[in-house]
């Protein structure tokens, strides 16, 4: 069997597959956006019918880069944008309405309704997560209640939910599989992450019929193959995993108390706590990092809403910047007797301090302020916010102390934000050879499963450091900033 592995990514704004060969080259890329929808203030949804069509046209894409058919491949594993929501018809395969993103905050009021009737400490207990829109299940409760007809149906079992993950595997497998894996299964606010089961409780609480659900899965195993008549051969799906777990994966952060931090449009940093399922007394949440062999591995997870969107927003909002790729050398030019703090918080503040309300403030401008000044507390603000994360989950488990930040996504081709970070965390920050480390991390779960690819310990063997970024900032200094830092913080929160 030959080791082609076909990784799909498909995430927020765009679908990416690559073709990785047995020594995780990368040898195909196809790569598409699609069109946001945004039907009122708050809400975001996308078109299943995108995600389906961009899969198979950037999984050809990849395949004629590659050189290859798909009867070369030896296995597909899928990798997703979290939380987001679908539903469908299962005889007709007809979704019932547009998939609600993550993003979306429609069911914030229900979200308060239920925190205020005290339903948020079960409902972290068993899922690790925190009562707040982000999650699938208030979505699912409101597509039943507002699509007509979709309760009554849900109830009859006439129709599927699925992650982005499972509605693909449902497309791909030409409706034969209705299945996700425990990483994803553990994002919908309704599993039990300590027993490995959806919760009986929580379908109650959130009115979620149990019909509904797909089976739950090991993130490496036998999902099905792709029907014949999509890619002319049947080839087997064989691993499944939230983005930010499948970059854990590709980062080959096995070990507890290893972390990686993803800087696309946010930045999701997990920091592995192996078997240890550590209960946050910080607002981070805790979820499964990957299931494998039957056995559960367990994550700290920080969520930040705005990272590479602040150098979108100085490129598209202000137009200080054409290119991101200027943002550092502008940094490096700024005025170092100045320290401008801005607070990103566009759509509110996550992970640690969770506050929706919060909007975005700029501090510290003088007269002599300018582009260059603004830029670098944009690149900055996202090495203090990671700093903030780290010193919660420091708090939270005392194994994180001497933690190397392993990182990936389009952000970190900044050496100056990635140099600023190592500072900022008094911390060393590794940047991997391979870049597309969410896409690996799937494939080598697909690869792993088919016995084409090695087990842990043979593909970590073969994780490559493209560059260790060192601290190199004196203790004064970064704590000068970090004052600088959380004052500006305290006063951009509203509670
Ligand atoms: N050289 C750079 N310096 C700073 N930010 C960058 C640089 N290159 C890309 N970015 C930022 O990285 C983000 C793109 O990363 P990517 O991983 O593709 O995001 P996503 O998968 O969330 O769409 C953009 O927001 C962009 O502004
Ligand atoms: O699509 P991304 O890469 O921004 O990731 C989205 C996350 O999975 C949301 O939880």
């Amino acid at each position: 069997m030959s080791g082609f592995i076909l990784a799909i990514d498909q995430g927020t704004t765009s679908t990416r597959s690559i073709v990785f060969d047995s020594d995780y080259r990368i040898c195909g890329v196809g790569q598409q956006e699609f069109p946001q929808h945004f039907p009122a203030s708050g809400w975001v949804e996308h078109d299943g019918e995108d995600i389906w069509r961009t899969a198979l046209e950037t999984i050809r894409f990849a395949l004629a880069g590659a050189k290859i058919a798909a009867s070369d491949l030896a296995g597909i594993g899928i990798t997703n944008q979290r939380e987001t929501t679908l539903i469908w018809d299962r005889a007709s395969g007809q979704l019932i309405h547009r998939a609600i993103v993550w993003q979306d905050r429609r069911t914030a009021d229900v979200c308060e309704r239920l925190k205020a009737e005290g339903a948020e400490a079960l409902v972290t207990e068993r899922t690790g997560l925190l009562l707040d829109p982000y999650f699938s299940a208030t979505k699912i409760a409101w597509l039943l209640d507002n699509v007509p007809g979709a309760r009554l149906r849900a109830e009859a079992g006439e129709l599927a939910f699925g992650t982005v993950d499972s509605y693909l595997l449902w497309r791909l497998t030409g409706g034969a599989v209705h299945a996700t894996d425990a990483t994803n299964a553990s994002r919908t606010l309704l599993y039990d992450i300590a027993r490995g089961e959806w919760d009986e409780d929580l379908l109650r609480l959130f009115r979620v019929p149990r019909a509904l659900l797909p089976d739950v899965r090991d993130c490496a195993a036998d999902f099905g193959s792709t029907d014949p008549a999509i890619l002319g051969t049947a080839v087997p799906i064989a691993g499944i995993a939230g983005d930010q777990h499948a970059a854990t994966l590709g980062q080959a952060c096995f070990g507890p108390g290893m972390m990686k931090a993803t800087y696309g449009t946010g930045c999701f940093a997990l920091l592995n706590t192996g078997t240890e399922r550590v209960a946050s007394r910080n607002r981070l949440l805790t979820t499964i990092a990957y299931r494998l062999d039957g056995k559960t591995s367990y994550a700290l997870e920080g969520s930040i809403f705005v990272a590479g969107s602040a150098i979108q927003w100085l490129r598209d909002g202000l137009g200080i910047i054409q290119r991101a790729d200027q943002s550092g050398g502008m940094a490096d030019a700024a005025d170092p007797e100045q320290q401008l703090y801005l607070v990103p918080a566009f759509t509110g503040l996550g992970a640690p301090w969770w506050d929706a309300h919060a909007r975005g403030a700029l501090y510290g401008l003088t007269r002599s302020s300018g582009p260059n000044e603004i830029v670098k507390a944009a690149l900055e603000s996202v090495c203090f916010q990671t700093r903030d994360l780290l010193d919660a989950m420091r708090r939270d488990w005392a194994s994180a102390g001497d933690t190397v930040l392993r990182v990936d996504g389009g952000m970190v081709a900044s050496d100056w934000t990635m140099q600023r970070l190592a500072d900022i965390l008094d911390a060393p920050v590794d940047r991997p050879v391979v870049l597309e480390t969410t896409a690996l991390g799937a494939a080598w779960l697909a690869g792993r499963q088919r016995g084409v690819w090695p087990d842990e310990a043979g593909f970590a063997a073969g994780w490559r450091r493209e560059h260790r970024f060192l601290p190199a900032m004196t203790s004064d200094e970064r704590e000068r900033k970090l004052a600088g830092w959380h004052d500006a913080v305290r006063r951009t929160l509203t509670a």
